[in-house]
């Protein structure tokens, strides 16, 4: 459905994409994760046709001629772009007339497509004034308008509520049942998960590429959890044997080879400085942490 052999595209000295080889198969939903910077909205407009690489190769459709794919292709890029001064469903005859079809036809389809998105009620609304997760809701309604094959979302989720981001992918989720192949960006580890697979991507490179599970299983350190009140607490831990420290929201994670030993050791150490443990286990690694120590090693 989509293959990349080594496509690079540079932007001065900044390695936006640089040597990337991917292949997404038909039916996947295939996710692509990394920070800010990392490269993913680059790449996505070398697949849409937006951007010609500097090198490599990209066929998507088969095709290698991206101009010949637009037109069986949803895409929806990460700023906001229809038009705010026209409703809900003004956006969406608009879409669908460019696409050729007959004014009955495009009703139709309509009322279909913002029946499944639950735009129904919002559809005399003016589009600027749809909340955040309403507006993607309404960029993935006008994307559908055409019937494509293979569906691109540039960080869709980002700045939405949590409810109307589960909504999204709950909509992701029948799009691809219903035989759509879908690749969305994301900077968020939740969402990663939820796909069936993914290529972590560091300053313009794939640094790893696989399902969920495959990734987390391949992770070659253990982890511990450590929830405590106290704050600094790495000033306290420099002779235990850990490798790496990462706080997530109240919690840390703690990298280490032998859980028994740095257990004992991470006591000892917290209890001679006074400070309390709220709780401390071995926990399995996260998306997170793989990405973490990925992103590390290069
Ligand atoms: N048109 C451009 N001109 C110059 N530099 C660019 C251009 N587009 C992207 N870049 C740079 O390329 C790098 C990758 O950016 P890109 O937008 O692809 O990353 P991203 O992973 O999508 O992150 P974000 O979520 O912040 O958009 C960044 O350093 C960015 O500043």
């Amino acid at each position: 459905m989509i293959r990349l052999r080594q496509a690079a595209k540079y932007f001065g000295a900044v390695r936006a994409v640089d040597g990337v080889t991917l292949e997404v198969q038909p039916g996947e939903i295939f996710g692509l994760v990394g920070p800010d910077g990392a490269g993913k909205t680059t790449l996505i407009r070398l697949l849409t046709g937006v951007l010609t690489p500097g090198a490599g190769e990209i066929e998507v459709l088969g095709r290698r001629n991206l101009e010949d794919i637009k037109e069986h292709i949803g895409y929806i890029p990460q700023k906001f772009s229809l038009y705010g001064d026209m409703t809900v469903i003004e956006n969406i005859r608009l879409l669908g007339s460019l696409y050729g079809a007959d004014a009955a036809a495009i009703a139709a389809r309509a009322r279909e497509i913002l029946a499944f998105t639950n735009l129904l009620p919002f559809q005399d609304r003016l589009a600027d004034r749809l909340s955040g997760g309403m507006k993607q809701k309404l960029a993935l309604a006008a994307g559908l308008m055409h019937r494509p094959k293979l569906f691109f979302l540039d960080e869709p989720t980002t700045g939405v509520d949590p409810v109307s981001r589960r909504e999204f992918w709950q909509m992701l989720y029948r799009m691809n049942q219903d035989g759509m192949t879908v690749l969305v960006s994301t900077p968020y580890m939740d969402e990663a998960e939820l796909c069936h697979r993914v290529a972590f991507m560091h300053q313009g490179r794939i640094v790893a590429c696989g399902s969920p599970l495959r990734l987390r299983r391949s992770y070659p350190h253990r982890i511990l959890e450590l929830e405590t009140s106290a704050k600094h607490i790495n000033r306290h831990l420099a002779g235990v044997p850990i490798r790496d420290m990462n706080a997530f929201g109240d919690k840390y994670h703690l990298v280490v080879d032998d859980p028994e030993t740095a257990m004992a050791a991470i006591r000892q150490a917290l209890a001679a400085a006074g400070l309390d443990i709220g709780s401390l286990r071995e926990t399995a690694p996260s998306l997170e942490d793989v990405f973490v120590e990925l992103a590390g090693e290069e």
